[in-house]
């Protein structure tokens, strides 16, 4: 039998409130979401640090086994609620990072926690299944009722598995597999391939490479890493594979007034991506990219670029792989991010994890295994984790898709706001930029990045950095106009003070 629920209630405040500067940020605008009941009213934070001294405590203690020096804080994710999030010492913070991008809904969304006190959830929690060889009665059925329903276009089939770095490099796999099946004409392995893999050498063990851009991650696993490029500190002293990487355009800002620069430099990267396919000495089977470089410092490119590159795949026999790992379900006003590009050629792979809990990619019908145990793994994702994303998708689907269009309306007036912050505080911030609430601005430097995001912690916002002196906005999707109109508020408050 389950307990019954707690109910997640605002704490009471037990100090001063934060004292904020007056909103300076035009109108709030309306939102067809509904707002969520019980909800705090605002952040608060009780502790003269955060961590504090609870929380310092027991990060101590955790890092006689563990590193710590990622920590932020410790969550109470009893007392969280929507957008607040709880700390170890009551801290009540305003989360605009949301689990690096991982928390669709905010904390303990009433229709989460409801579809998790079923019988079901329960059944899915006490058994975890092997899912290639005994999967539960209702997966199948619920694939198609979840994720085949946002499928890309001509994306058939889907392969599922627990995170982001593992859906990209059984992605990577698929795409060298589809790339040597075309060769061998999709007849049997010979006897010396089936030899020859045992002993990593060829022609069982290609040589075959993935296509990476610069600053782009793609995770952190032996083959993932191998794409990933944003920092040295991922990948020093870790063996790699010797695979190509091509320039992504760095865009200058705003748009409109250096358009004949930015389309020169994505011409610039599309020439230097097209030599190198061509001229590589490992042939390139597939290339990856994320529509939004998100741990690199959320870069962008047009959807022109992304059409043309695509196309410089198609013609050279290349798999064209889109990482929406970061940038899927929603947070950029289109469920997929790549909707945006309007391509007429699909791309072959879509990779997704984070917001949609469980983690895989879609893939077009060739690409499918020849044979089974090729991709395959002892728990191939999570049907717990799928339960989750059928919650999401719901959510996101009710009322007219009224969260999709939340997304919209308070990312469009966040952004608005941060630039006309950005014209009065030059100093500090520049180059305000994004899709929907996935929003991101640079600092002149990493210093100056830094001390605005533990800043603003201090006055109860926790706020995601990226790149090298970027900061990023990674919300709930039921982050409201009037959530991004607190934060406004606490930000100018904050960095009005910073030197
Ligand atoms: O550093 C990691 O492994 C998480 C990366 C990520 O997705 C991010 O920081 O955007
Ligand atoms: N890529 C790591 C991001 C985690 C963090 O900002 O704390």
């Amino acid at each position: 039998m389950l307990q019954k629920q707690k109910t997640t209630k605002k704490i009471v405040s037990q100090q001063l409130p934060l004292i904020l500067g007056k909103r300076a940020f035009g109108n709030i605008p309306k939102t067809p979401l509904k707002p969520l009941e019980g909800e705090f009213e605002k952040p608060e934070i009780i502790t003269s640090t955060i961590p504090g001294p609870i929380g310092k405590r027991l990060i101590e203690d955790l890092g006689r086994i563990q590193e710590i020096r990622t920590i932020h804080f410790l969550v109470d994710f009893d007392r969280s609620f929507g957008n607040y999030v709880v700390d170890s010492d009551g801290n009540v913070l305003l989360d605009v990072f949301c689990h690096i991008s991982s928390l669709p809904l905010g904390y303990n969304h009433p229709s989460m926690i409801k579809a998790l006190r079923t019988r079901d959830a329960v059944q899915l929690a006490a058994h975890r299944p092997a899912l290639g060889s005994l999967p539960n009665v209702s997966w199948g059925p619920k694939l198609h009722e979840t994720l085949m329903k946002v499928a890309p276009e001509g994306l058939t089939r889907v392969f599922t598995c627990a995170n982001g770095s593992e859906a990209n490099e059984n992605a990577y796999k698929t795409a060298c597999m589809w790339y040597v099946n075309q060769r061998r004409g999709n007849k049997p392995f010979t006897d010396e391939e089936i030899q020859s893999c045992m002993l990593n050498k060829p022609p069982g063990t290609p040589s075959l490479s993935i296509l990476s851009f610069e600053k782009a991650f793609h995770g952190r696993t032996l083959g993932a890493l191998s794409t990933t490029r944003s920092k040295p500190i991922h990948k020093l002293d870790v063996p790699a594979f010797d695979w190509p990487v091509a320039p992504f355009p760095q865009l200058k800002y705003p748009l409109d007034q250096f358009v004949k620069e930015n389309a020169e430099e994505e011409a610039r990267c599309l020439s230097r991506t097209e030599e190198i396919i061509k001229s590589n000495k490992i042939p390139v089977a597939g290339m990856i990219i994320e529509p939004i470089q998100a741990e690199g410092g959320d870069r962008h490119a047009s959807p022109d670029f992304f059409r043309k590159l695509r196309k410089i795949a198609r013609d050279n026999g290349v798999a064209f792989i889109v990482d929406e790992v970061q940038t899927g379900v929603a947070a950029t006003g289109n469920f997929w991010a790549f909707q945006k590009w309007g391509l007429d050629d699909q791309p072959d792979i879509v990779t997704f994890s984070k917001k949609s809990q469980i983690a895989g990619f879609f893939h077009r019908e060739e690409y499918k295994m020849t044979a089974p145990y090729r991709n395959y793994n002892t728990w191939m994702g999570d049907p717990l984790r799928l339960l989750q994303f059928e919650v999401i998708l719901n959510e996101i689907n009710k009322d007219d898709q009224a969260m999709l269009r939340n997304v919209n309306i308070t990312g469009n007036y966040l952004q608005d706001s941060l630039k006309e912050l950005a014209k009065k505080y030059p100093h500090l911030m520049k180059d305000v930029r994004g899709d929907g609430t996935f929003i991101a601005f640079d600092s002149p430097t990493v210093e100056t990045r830094n001390s605005i995001v533990n800043a603003i912690k201090l006055n109860g916002v926790e706020l995601g950095a990226c790149g090298d002196q970027s900061i990023r906005f990674r919300p709930s999707l039921v982050f409201a106009p009037k959530h991004a109109s607190q934060f406004l508020d606490i930000f100018e408050s904050t960095i009005s003070k910073l030197k």
